[in-house]
Protein backbone atom coordinates (compact mmCIF):
# COMPACT_ATOMS: atom_id res chain seq x y z
CA UNK A 1 0.00 0.00 0.00
CA UNK A 2 1.01 3.58 -0.11
CA UNK A 3 0.93 6.45 1.85
CA UNK A 4 -2.59 6.19 3.15
CA UNK A 5 -4.79 9.12 2.60
CA UNK A 6 -7.30 7.81 5.09
CA UNK A 7 -7.30 6.43 8.33
CA UNK A 8 -9.67 4.99 10.47
CA UNK A 9 -9.56 4.17 14.20
CA UNK A 10 -11.58 2.57 16.05
CA UNK A 11 -14.66 4.08 14.94
CA UNK A 12 -17.74 3.57 16.83
CA UNK A 13 -21.55 4.59 15.77
CA UNK A 14 -24.47 4.47 17.82
CA UNK A 15 -28.07 5.24 18.05
CA UNK A 16 -29.55 4.73 21.55
CA UNK A 17 -28.47 0.92 22.75
CA UNK A 18 -27.47 -0.47 18.61
CA UNK A 19 -24.00 -0.47 17.93
CA UNK A 20 -24.14 0.29 13.81
CA UNK A 21 -20.61 0.74 13.78
CA UNK A 22 -17.97 -1.39 16.64
CA UNK A 23 -13.95 -0.40 16.75
CA UNK A 24 -13.50 -0.51 13.30
CA UNK A 25 -10.10 0.33 12.22
CA UNK A 26 -8.22 0.37 8.54
CA UNK A 27 -6.32 2.78 6.04
CA UNK A 28 -6.74 3.65 2.86
CA UNK A 29 -3.67 3.64 0.52
CA UNK A 30 -3.75 7.08 -1.75
CA UNK A 31 -4.43 5.61 -5.43
CA UNK A 32 -6.30 2.35 -4.26
CA UNK A 33 -9.83 1.11 -5.18
CA UNK A 34 -10.81 0.13 -1.66
CA UNK A 35 -14.34 -2.07 -1.12
CA UNK A 36 -16.56 -2.33 1.72
CA UNK A 37 -18.56 -5.33 1.67
CA UNK A 38 -21.25 -7.03 3.97
CA UNK A 39 -25.30 -7.37 4.37
CA UNK A 40 -27.73 -5.95 4.85
CA UNK A 41 -27.90 -3.72 8.19
CA UNK A 42 -23.84 -4.62 8.80
CA UNK A 43 -22.68 -0.97 9.02
CA UNK A 44 -21.49 0.05 5.45
CA UNK A 45 -24.14 3.17 5.34
CA UNK A 46 -23.30 4.26 8.31
CA UNK A 47 -19.64 3.63 8.32
CA UNK A 48 -19.26 6.20 4.87
CA UNK A 49 -21.99 8.48 6.93
CA UNK A 50 -19.54 8.68 10.14
CA UNK A 51 -16.80 9.03 7.79
CA UNK A 52 -18.14 12.42 5.98
CA UNK A 53 -19.72 13.90 8.92
CA UNK A 54 -23.28 13.39 6.58
CA UNK A 55 -25.69 13.66 8.75
CA UNK A 56 -23.51 12.80 11.89
CA UNK A 57 -19.82 11.98 12.81
CA UNK A 58 -18.55 8.95 15.16
CA UNK A 59 -19.67 7.96 18.65
CA UNK A 60 -16.06 7.65 19.65
CA UNK A 61 -13.10 7.17 17.51
CA UNK A 62 -10.17 8.60 15.23
CA UNK A 63 -10.67 10.02 10.91
CA UNK A 64 -7.77 11.03 9.44
CA UNK A 65 -8.09 11.91 6.20
CA UNK A 66 -4.72 13.67 4.20
CA UNK A 67 -3.17 13.65 7.39
CA UNK A 68 -5.93 15.86 9.59
CA UNK A 69 -7.91 15.01 11.73
CA UNK A 70 -11.72 15.48 10.48
CA UNK A 71 -14.14 13.44 13.14
CA UNK A 72 -15.35 16.71 14.83
CA UNK A 73 -15.32 18.53 11.74
CA UNK A 74 -18.56 19.85 9.86
CA UNK A 75 -19.83 18.24 6.77
CA UNK A 76 -18.94 20.77 4.46
CA UNK A 77 -15.55 21.65 5.34
CA UNK A 78 -14.82 17.67 4.75
CA UNK A 79 -15.91 17.94 1.63
CA UNK A 80 -14.14 20.81 0.92
CA UNK A 81 -11.03 19.26 1.67
CA UNK A 82 -11.79 16.33 -0.89
CA UNK A 83 -13.40 13.67 0.59
CA UNK A 84 -16.84 13.26 -1.96
CA UNK A 85 -19.54 11.08 -1.45
CA UNK A 86 -22.58 9.60 -3.65
CA UNK A 87 -25.71 8.32 -1.88
CA UNK A 88 -27.83 5.04 -2.52
CA UNK A 89 -30.61 7.23 -3.94
CA UNK A 90 -30.03 9.46 -7.15
CA UNK A 91 -29.84 13.35 -6.45
CA UNK A 92 -31.01 14.84 -9.45
CA UNK A 93 -32.30 18.10 -10.17
CA UNK A 94 -35.11 16.66 -12.66
CA UNK A 95 -35.40 19.91 -14.68
CA UNK A 96 -32.15 20.68 -15.55
CA UNK A 97 -30.02 19.13 -18.67
CA UNK A 98 -27.21 17.26 -17.57
CA UNK A 99 -25.10 19.77 -18.54
CA UNK A 100 -27.29 22.55 -16.56
CA UNK A 101 -26.80 19.99 -13.96
CA UNK A 102 -22.67 20.05 -13.65
CA UNK A 103 -22.82 23.97 -14.72
CA UNK A 104 -24.80 24.58 -11.46
CA UNK A 105 -22.32 21.97 -9.49
CA UNK A 106 -18.79 23.56 -10.98
CA UNK A 107 -19.87 27.24 -10.13
CA UNK A 108 -21.24 26.33 -6.62
CA UNK A 109 -17.54 24.39 -6.07
CA UNK A 110 -15.67 26.11 -7.32
CA UNK A 111 -16.55 30.06 -7.19
CA UNK A 112 -15.78 29.57 -11.45
CA UNK A 113 -16.34 31.68 -14.39
CA UNK A 114 -19.01 30.57 -16.82
CA UNK A 115 -16.38 29.46 -19.44
CA UNK A 116 -14.03 28.11 -16.78
CA UNK A 117 -17.11 26.01 -15.40
CA UNK A 118 -17.93 24.67 -19.17
CA UNK A 119 -14.71 23.35 -19.61
CA UNK A 120 -14.82 21.47 -16.16
CA UNK A 121 -17.92 20.10 -16.94
CA UNK A 122 -16.79 18.81 -19.84
CA UNK A 123 -14.10 17.33 -18.55
CA UNK A 124 -16.12 15.44 -16.09
CA UNK A 125 -19.00 14.51 -18.69
CA UNK A 126 -15.22 12.64 -20.67
CA UNK A 127 -14.23 11.39 -17.16
CA UNK A 128 -17.58 9.61 -16.83
CA UNK A 129 -17.71 8.24 -19.84
CA UNK A 130 -20.90 10.41 -21.24
CA UNK A 131 -22.46 10.05 -24.27
CA UNK A 132 -21.86 13.82 -25.65
CA UNK A 133 -25.07 13.16 -27.92
CA UNK A 134 -26.74 13.11 -24.36
CA UNK A 135 -25.41 16.11 -22.51
CA UNK A 136 -28.57 18.14 -23.60
CA UNK A 137 -31.31 15.61 -22.01
CA UNK A 138 -33.09 16.48 -19.15
CA UNK A 139 -31.62 14.55 -15.86
CA UNK A 140 -35.43 13.60 -15.54
CA UNK A 141 -35.19 12.06 -19.36
CA UNK A 142 -32.10 9.83 -18.46
CA UNK A 143 -31.80 5.58 -18.32
CA UNK A 144 -30.72 4.09 -15.13
CA UNK A 145 -27.05 4.03 -15.84
CA UNK A 146 -27.22 7.64 -17.39
CA UNK A 147 -27.98 9.23 -13.82
CA UNK A 148 -25.52 7.18 -11.86
CA UNK A 149 -22.95 8.27 -14.68
CA UNK A 150 -24.32 12.08 -14.11
CA UNK A 151 -24.11 11.53 -10.33
CA UNK A 152 -20.34 10.53 -10.48
CA UNK A 153 -20.11 13.21 -13.02
CA UNK A 154 -21.30 16.02 -10.39
CA UNK A 155 -19.01 14.19 -7.75
CA UNK A 156 -15.69 14.71 -9.21
CA UNK A 157 -16.59 18.18 -10.21
CA UNK A 158 -15.30 19.23 -7.17
CA UNK A 159 -12.05 17.41 -8.03
CA UNK A 160 -12.19 15.29 -4.70
CA UNK A 161 -8.49 13.16 -3.72
CA UNK A 162 -11.58 10.48 -2.64
CA UNK A 163 -14.58 9.36 -4.39
CA UNK A 164 -17.19 7.58 -1.86
CA UNK A 165 -19.73 5.30 -3.70
CA UNK A 166 -22.52 3.76 -2.21
CA UNK A 167 -23.72 1.03 -4.18
CA UNK A 168 -23.66 2.23 -7.44
CA UNK A 169 -24.37 -0.49 -9.51
CA UNK A 170 -27.86 -1.06 -7.96
CA UNK A 171 -30.27 -1.28 -10.17
CA UNK A 172 -27.72 -1.61 -13.33
CA UNK A 173 -27.93 -4.77 -16.34
CA UNK A 174 -25.16 -7.09 -16.27
CA UNK A 175 -23.86 -5.37 -19.70
CA UNK A 176 -24.17 -1.65 -17.66
CA UNK A 177 -22.15 -3.17 -14.60
CA UNK A 178 -19.07 -3.63 -17.18
CA UNK A 179 -19.39 -0.33 -18.40
CA UNK A 180 -19.24 1.14 -14.25
CA UNK A 181 -16.27 -1.20 -13.72
CA UNK A 182 -14.41 0.41 -17.22
CA UNK A 183 -15.72 3.68 -15.63
CA UNK A 184 -14.22 3.41 -12.15
CA UNK A 185 -10.71 2.25 -13.31
CA UNK A 186 -10.51 5.32 -15.54
CA UNK A 187 -11.74 7.64 -12.70
CA UNK A 188 -8.87 5.86 -11.03
CA UNK A 189 -6.27 6.00 -13.22
CA UNK A 190 -6.91 9.41 -13.34
CA UNK A 191 -5.56 9.77 -10.18
CA UNK A 192 -8.77 10.03 -7.70
CA UNK A 193 -8.81 7.29 -4.69
CA UNK A 194 -12.21 5.50 -4.50
CA UNK A 195 -13.90 3.84 -1.69
CA UNK A 196 -16.46 1.56 -2.94
CA UNK A 197 -19.44 -0.08 -0.86
CA UNK A 198 -21.65 -2.41 -2.71
CA UNK A 199 -23.47 -5.54 -3.17
CA UNK A 200 -22.67 -6.31 -6.63
CA UNK A 201 -19.92 -8.54 -5.88
CA UNK A 202 -18.65 -9.00 -9.25
CA UNK A 203 -17.75 -5.33 -9.19
CA UNK A 204 -16.48 -5.09 -5.88
CA UNK A 205 -14.19 -7.93 -6.54
CA UNK A 206 -13.19 -6.73 -10.22
CA UNK A 207 -11.97 -3.40 -9.53
CA UNK A 208 -11.49 -3.48 -5.69
CA UNK A 209 -7.12 -3.65 -4.54
CA UNK A 210 -8.33 -4.58 -1.37
CA UNK A 211 -11.50 -5.20 0.72
CA UNK A 212 -13.24 -5.13 4.26
CA UNK A 213 -16.32 -7.36 5.52
CA UNK A 214 -18.07 -5.93 7.61
CA UNK A 215 -20.98 -7.66 9.51
CA UNK A 216 -23.09 -6.62 12.45
CA UNK A 217 -21.20 -3.47 12.49
CA UNK A 218 -17.76 -4.93 12.65
CA UNK A 219 -14.80 -5.74 10.26
CA UNK A 220 -15.49 -9.83 10.12
CA UNK A 221 -12.29 -10.26 7.48
CA UNK A 222 -9.77 -7.68 5.39
CA UNK A 223 -7.24 -8.24 2.50
CA UNK A 224 -6.75 -8.74 -0.56
CA UNK A 225 -10.33 -9.65 -2.49
CA UNK A 226 -9.33 -13.15 -3.66
CA UNK A 227 -8.36 -14.04 -0.09
CA UNK A 228 -11.23 -12.21 1.48
CA UNK A 229 -13.67 -14.07 -0.86
CA UNK A 230 -12.45 -17.85 0.65
CA UNK A 231 -12.84 -17.06 4.29
CA UNK A 232 -15.42 -19.26 5.48
CA UNK A 233 -16.62 -16.52 8.04
CA UNK A 234 -17.37 -14.36 5.20
CA UNK A 235 -19.01 -17.25 2.93
CA UNK A 236 -21.06 -17.61 6.12
CA UNK A 237 -22.32 -14.30 7.22
CA UNK A 238 -22.44 -12.82 3.96
CA UNK A 239 -22.87 -15.38 0.98
CA UNK A 240 -24.80 -17.47 2.51
CA UNK A 241 -22.42 -20.57 3.31
CA UNK A 242 -21.25 -20.36 -0.51
CA UNK A 243 -19.75 -17.85 -2.77
N1 LIG B 1 -30.37 6.93 11.89
C1 LIG B 1 -30.46 5.70 12.41
N2 LIG B 1 -31.13 5.48 13.56
C2 LIG B 1 -31.21 4.24 14.10
N3 LIG B 1 -30.66 3.15 13.56
C3 LIG B 1 -29.99 3.29 12.40
C4 LIG B 1 -29.87 4.57 11.76
N4 LIG B 1 -29.14 4.41 10.63
C5 LIG B 1 -28.85 3.09 10.55
N5 LIG B 1 -29.35 2.42 11.62
C6 LIG B 1 -29.19 1.00 11.89
O1 LIG B 1 -27.79 0.72 11.88
C7 LIG B 1 -27.53 -0.55 11.29
C8 LIG B 1 -26.60 -0.38 10.11
O2 LIG B 1 -27.32 0.25 9.06
P1 LIG B 1 -26.62 0.67 7.69
O3 LIG B 1 -27.65 1.40 6.87
O4 LIG B 1 -25.35 1.36 7.96
O5 LIG B 1 -26.33 -0.76 7.03
P2 LIG B 1 -25.83 -1.09 5.55
O6 LIG B 1 -24.77 -2.14 5.69
O7 LIG B 1 -25.48 0.14 4.82
O8 LIG B 1 -27.15 -1.75 4.93
P3 LIG B 1 -27.66 -1.83 3.40
O9 LIG B 1 -26.72 -2.75 2.69
O10 LIG B 1 -29.04 -2.41 3.52
O11 LIG B 1 -27.65 -0.44 2.83
C9 LIG B 1 -28.89 -1.14 10.93
O12 LIG B 1 -29.31 -1.96 11.98
C10 LIG B 1 -29.78 0.09 10.82
O13 LIG B 1 -31.12 -0.22 11.09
Amino acid sequence: MTNAIIEVVDACKSFGGLKAVKDVSFTVGTGEIFGIAGPNGSGKSTLFNLMTGIPYGPTSGEIRFDGNRIDRKPAHAIARSGLCRTFQKDAEFPDLTVRETLLVSAVYNGDLSASKATNEAQSVLELAQFDPNRVDMLSSELSVYEKKQLMIASALISKPKVLMLDEPASGLTKPEIAKLDALLLGVNRAGVTILLIEHVLSLLLSVSQRLIVLNQGAILAQGLPADVVKDPAVAEAYLGGGV
